[in-house]
């Protein structure tokens, strides 16, 4: 089982004092190399469901269990690296750092996991992404596609249990999206990386064998008060 969550409830503090219940999971599990996309309304709490999976938002109560750890237990520290060495991102807002070039990008995400830095498999991921012609731009020379392809390199290139992928391919032309959905499916594949993939376009949506539908397995209460983070 690469990841278990178990009765998982989370609640964001609003201004008034109240609390705003937007994650309530009994269950949800994948097993290890499996690829799932995730859909659900605007506003529904995708975003926040990665979050407390990847231990960057902490739930108010339950289990989030990535590869055998309870993450959610963890200290920050051990979490950090937990989540640098297992846990890799395609980010909405690709999250790039914009001093350095797409090489350096990905080779950086390599360092922080703590494997050690492998420049062939680095400028093979870039080439597989389309952008051997571009390694040494950095991403203010990039257009908006480039750049998210950049961070779907950088994030497989830690060859994480785990890829959590935010609508990596909103910005990105048909040609393009159908790229980087098959880059991303294969070198999980290849790896037994399990996957899941929040999308909107249900044309991605479709490409893959399971879709869960957010609604469908969360529940957030009505009753806010036992939240306490
Ligand atoms: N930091 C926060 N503080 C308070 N409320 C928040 C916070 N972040 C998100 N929310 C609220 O939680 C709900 C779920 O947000 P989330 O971003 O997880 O949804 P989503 O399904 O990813 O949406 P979208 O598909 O539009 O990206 C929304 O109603 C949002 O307004």
């Amino acid at each position: 089982m690469s990841l278990l969550l178990e009765n998982v409830r989370k609640s964001y503090k609003e201004p008034n004092g109240h609390r705003l219940p937007v994650l309530g999971i009994d269950r949800y599990a994948l097993e290890q190399g499996e690829q799932a996309a995730l859909v659900g309304s605007s506003g529904g709490g995708k975003t926040t469901l990665l979050n407390v999976i990847s231990g960057i938002l902490a739930p108010d109560s339950g289990q989030v269990v990535v590869d055998g750890r309870d993450i959610a237990k963890l200290p920050e520290a051990v979490r950090d690296r937990f989540r640098a060495a297992k846990i890799g991102f395609v980010f909405q807002t690709f999250n790039l750092l914009p001093a350095f070039t797409a090489l350096e990008n990905v080779l950086l995400g390599m360092s922080f996991s703590g494997r050690g830095v492998d420049r062939e498999f680095a400028i093979t991921l870039l080439d597989r992404v389309g952008l051997r012609s571009r390694m040494n731009h950095t991403p203010q020379r990039m257009s908006v596609g480039e750049q998210q392809r950049v961070s779907v390199a950088r994030a497989l290139a830690n060859k994480p249990a785990l890829l959590l992928a935010d609508e990596p391919t909103a910005n990105v032309d048909p040609g393009n999206q159908d790229l980087i959905l098959n880059l991303i499916k294969d070198t999980c594949k290849e790896n037994s990386v399990t996957l899941l993939m929040v999308t909107h376009a249900m044309e991605v949506a479709n490409t893959f064998e399971r879709v869960d539908r957010l609604s469908d397995f969360n529940k957030p209460e009505a009753s806010p008060q036992e939240a306490s983070a």
